[in-house]
């Protein structure tokens, strides 16, 4: 979304409105060291001889994953539904900083693929309590047969 002027609010705005999702990428240090282990000689041991002090220096920690939280802006385009028809999908092993949508049930041609941002099995007054932190009232089919 283009903003003529970007302020503190419309920032916000875009923030609340982005699909993020908690992720974990494999250590780039450890990617970096394994790529030095597949150079040719002599640029091996050269390399080795420049990394080593950081190498020493981070001890086992090299090998850690980085975690944290990515925006996706493909999913920040699905509204919310109590009845989803798919899901956003992260699981535990995966290291490569994706995340995917996978349907819940056959999803025809021109319907709305929706997501759920909250856990759906709440009771609707819960689940409403949770979207208003979101900044909307949810009209899904399950919320305007429920109220
Ligand atoms: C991640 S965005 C979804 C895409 C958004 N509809 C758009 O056009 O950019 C989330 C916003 O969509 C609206 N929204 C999503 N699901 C909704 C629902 N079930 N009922 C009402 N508004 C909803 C709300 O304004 C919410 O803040």
């Amino acid at each position: 979304m283009l903003y003529e002027c970007l302020t503190i609010d419309n920032l916000l705005w875009a923030f609340k409105n982005l699909f993020h999702s908690d992720l974990v990428v494999a250590s780039p240090v450890e990617d970096y060291f394994l790529y030095i282990d597949d150079l040719p000689s002599p640029e091996k041991e050269e390399a080795k001889k420049v990394s080593q002090p950081y190498l020493d220096a981070l001890g086992d920690e090299y090998a850690l994953c980085c975690e944290g939280t990515a925006f996706f802006p493909l999913q920040s385009c699905m509204n919310h539904s109590c009845h989803p028809n798919a899901k956003a999908f992260k699981r535990e092993e995966d290291r490569d900083g994706q995340a995917t949508i996978v349907a819940l049930k056959p999803i025809s041609k021109g319907e709305e693929v929706t997501i759920s941002y909250i856990e759906e099995d709440l009771p609707f007054e819960e689940r409403q309590a949770l979207l208003a932190d979101y900044g909307f009232s949810c009209k899904c089919v399950k919320c305007q047969e429920e109220s």
